[in-house]
């Protein structure tokens, strides 16, 4: 079975920061996310950055698109981005937008599952409708009511609909193996990482955990 791919979600404002933990990471995660907050903040340049400084890393640009999904995620894609997220509670026109961008750009799209109410059917549609990565998603506000992903994982796993799956809430050193082999196929980190005292350390031993799980 092919290992897991790590994310690592660039969660700052500042587009300083986001470089210099992007460098202390890379040589342990596989993706660089760029956090919603952090791509309204900075934008397409960003993207652009990211991409030429780390040619070794995938780029997730975290847009959770809404509407527009063609005219939103193509731009993105152009400068960069293997992969962009689209939401779930959005309209199937809107998925199949970003997906079709994602397709004409030879890059990904993720649907992401937050606050969708039937993430079993959303996820089946839109994996028979393309999307290459199915995102379980436990956002930052539900994480802060005590929300968890792992629930949520098991209904999406048990569905085997040969797409990968991409899991985000709140993961850490003690959740990351369980969540592999719980069939996650991409484990996003974000806090456990950049709140460390040091990142690349925390990167260093989630990466070992991983490989190990
Ligand atoms: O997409 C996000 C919030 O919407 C976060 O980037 C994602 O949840 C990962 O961060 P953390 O590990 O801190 O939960």
């Amino acid at each position: 079975m092919a290992k897991a791919l790590i994310q690592m979600a660039l969660d700052s404002l500042d587009f300083d920061q986001t470089i210099a933990l992007a460098e202390q990471v890379a040589p342990y995660v596989d993706i660089l996310e760029i956090g919603t907050p952090c791509i309204k903040y900075n934008g397409l340049e960003l993207v652009t950055a990211l991409k030429s400084k780390f040619p070794n890393n995938l780029i997730l640009v975290d847009l959770k698109t809404m509407d527009a999904g063609e005219y939103e995620a193509t731009p993105f894609y152009e400068a960069g981005a293997d992969i962009c997220t689209v939401l779930g509670v959005s309209d199937k026109a809107t998925m199949g937008g970003v997906i079709k961008a994602a397709n004409a750009n030879n890059a990904e799209a993720q649907i992401d599952l937050i606050s969708v109410k039937d993430k079993k059917a959303v996820a089946t549609e839109a994996a028979r409708n393309g999307a290459q990565i199915i995102g379980v998603h436990t956002g930052l506000d539900a994480q802060a009511a005590g929300q968890t992903p792992f629930a949520d994982l098991k209904d999406i796993a048990s569905l085997n609909l040969g797409v990968r799956i991409s899991v985000a809430g709140g993961l850490n050193k003690n959740t990351i193996q369980d969540t592999v082999r719980a069939g996650a196929t991409i484990v996003v980190v974000g806090a456990a990482i950049y709140g460390a005292d040091s990142p690349a350390e925390a990167a260093k031993e989630l990466r070992a955990l991983v490989d190990a799980a």
